[in-house]
């Protein structure tokens, strides 16, 4: 499976620029790619205050646009996240299509991160991440969501091998983000394929370093500080050996885990 994580700068607030910035990646794109990896709210990035104005209706037009570039470059597109507004509030949502463009899973952030005000402006989900890509069983998570094991472990139990996260991490922890992201590969035994955006708002600079995990805690590729389409390629035929080898999720034992 060919991979490519697109590591953008996110224009604040402006997501027409950004659909323009998303098209010219996907026009420089490697023919051979299966599977595009965007990062988290790449249409509006971290402009909370303004998201009664730009958040997208439904996500209709994110779909639209997703869907069309999915089909348009026959690839498989696991969409970032966008500003979903909703009549309850608005949700930080990801797409997943196939390469016909049909709608796989939407996923929306289960943990709000209050250091960035997300919980004054968005509000979090309760949906499962799991879908299946390429035949792969698979998992979406949005950035902070990393940081809670417990909730990742739930979405691995049924043979999930591949787990997405799409993120916008600022630099100065950055070093958290591989070492996060490390963990969750070698205590699943999975490829942990991770999109992080670079540049910087008013309030955040961000640290890219869009990485690959293999299931032993390998880099398989990873990212500069510098906007770039990050390709890695990945083989899951060895995980079912290597959950034999140390069958983690067999000795599991969750009536300790209350
Ligand atoms: N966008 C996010 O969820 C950022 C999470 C983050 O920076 C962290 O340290 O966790």
């Amino acid at each position: 499976m060919k991979l490519a994580l697109l590591q953008i700068d996110v224009a604040f607030g402006d997501p027409e620029a950004n659909e323009r910035k998303v098209e010219e990646f996907f026009r420089n794109l490697d023919a051979s790619v299966d599977v595009v990896v965007l990062p988290e709210l790449w249409t509006t990035g971290y402009d909370l205050s303004r998201l009664e104005t730009i958040a997208d209706e439904e996500g209709q037009k994110a779909k639209r646009f997703l869907s069309d570039l999915a089909e348009r470059y026959d690839v498989h597109l696991v969409g970032g996240s966008i500003a979903k507004k909703t009549s309850d509030g608005v949700l930080n949502t990801m797409y997943v299509f196939d390469n016909k463009g049909s709608l796989l899973k939407e996923y929306s952030k289960a943990h709000l991160f209050k250091l960035m005000n997300e919980e004054k402006y968005l509000i979090d989900d309760t949906m499962d991440g799991k879908f299946e890509l390429m035949g792969e069983k698979s998992a979406g998570l949005i950035c902070y969501d990393i940081r809670f094991p417990e909730w990742v472990r739930t979405q691995m139990l049924e043979g999930t091998t591949v787990l997405y996260v799409v993120a916008e991490w600022p630099a100065p922890r950055i070093d958290h983000w591989k070492t996060l992201l490390k963990a969750r590969a070698i205590e699943n035994q999975c490829y942990v394929v991770a999109c992080n955006r670079v540049g910087a708002d008013p309030k955040n600079e961000f640290g890219g370093h869009s990485i690959i995990y293999g299931p032993w805690g390998d880099v398989l590729a990873e990212g500069s500080e510098q906007e770039e389409i990050v390709y890695g390629e990945i083989d899951t035929s060895n995980v079912e050996e290597i959950r034999t080898q140390i069958p983690i999720f067999q000795d599991r034992r969750p009536e300790l885990y209350k």
